[in-house]
This record gives C-alpha cells, sequence and structure tokens, in this order.
C-alpha cells in the first residue's frame, strides 16, 4: 500500500476528487493547510499596514491505496491540479505498513 499525500490549491480541490473518484479511490482525508514552496512573498494588508507572509493556504489530500494503483492515483492528481501557474503544489507517495478498518478489524487492501 502506498500513502498519497498531495498538496493543491484550494480551489482545485472538486476537481481532483472527481479525478480520484474515476481513477476509484474509495476514501480520503482532506485538511485546510498553509505552507510555501519557491513561490514565497505574498503580501496582505492588516491595519493599513502591508506584511510580507510567506504562507500561503493549501489543501493536503492524504489517500491510502494498493500499490497497483498508485502511479494512477499520481498522474490523476498531478492532471487534475494543474494550472501551469507556481504554487500548483506537491504529491509525495510513502510506504504504508498496516491498514485497519475499525468497524470489521479487516486488514490492509480490504480495510481500504
Ligand atoms: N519540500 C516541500 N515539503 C513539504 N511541503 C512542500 C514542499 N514544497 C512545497 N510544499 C507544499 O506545497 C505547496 C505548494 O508548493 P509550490 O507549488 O509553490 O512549490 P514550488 O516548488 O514553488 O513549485 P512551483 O514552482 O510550481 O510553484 C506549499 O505551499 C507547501 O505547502
Amino acid at each position: 500500500m502506498k500513502l498519497i499525500i498531495a498538496i493543491i490549491k484550494p480551489f482545485k480541490l472538486d476537481e481532483v476528487r472527481e479525478a480520484l473518484a474515476d481513477v476509484g479511490v474509495a476514501g480520503m482525508t482532506v485538511t485546510e493547510v498553509k505552507g510555501f514552496g519557491r513561490q514565497k512573498g505574498q503580501t496582505e494588508i492588516y491595519r493599513g499596514a502591508e506584511y510580507s507572509t510567506n504562507m500561503v493556504p493549501k489543501i493536503k489530500i492524504e489517500v491510502v491505496c494498493d500499490s497497483a494503483m498508485s502511479d494512477r492515483v499520481v498522474e490523476a492528481i498531478q492532471q487534475s491540479a494543474n494550472t501551469g501557474a507556481i504554487g500548483d503544489g506537491k504529491i509525495f507517495v510513502l510506504d504504508v505498513g498496516q491498514a485497519v478498518r475499525i468497524r470489521t478489524g479487516e486488514t490492509d487492501v480490504t480495510a481500504l
């Protein structure tokens, strides 16, 4: 099994979710996060003064899937989250040792 972590632009979430459903992803976790890549330098006004902030709102998607479908999941995210502009995000792929469905005790791929 693989854990695929994707950091994407928030407005791309619906499109990415649909693309993941199309390749057979059954579940995912979504978190609102902040981060920066190479773009940095975003500015914001607070009480009339301009402040530089390096932290840009992003969405983090976590998907655990069978290793055999990992490449398809990564491709679906890369294509659906892509605008061609800076800040489109990153995808990380990690190995997963174990999964358990709490309700039934099913394990590994059958727990996904
Ligand atoms: N090395 C990293 N480790 C963890 N998270 C990262 C890393 N790089 C980027 N991120 C996350 O991904 C988000 C988007 O990164 P971003 O797309 O700006 O990266 P980039 O390398 O500058 O690419 P681009 O040139 O396309 O902007 C960041 O806001 C941050 O949350």
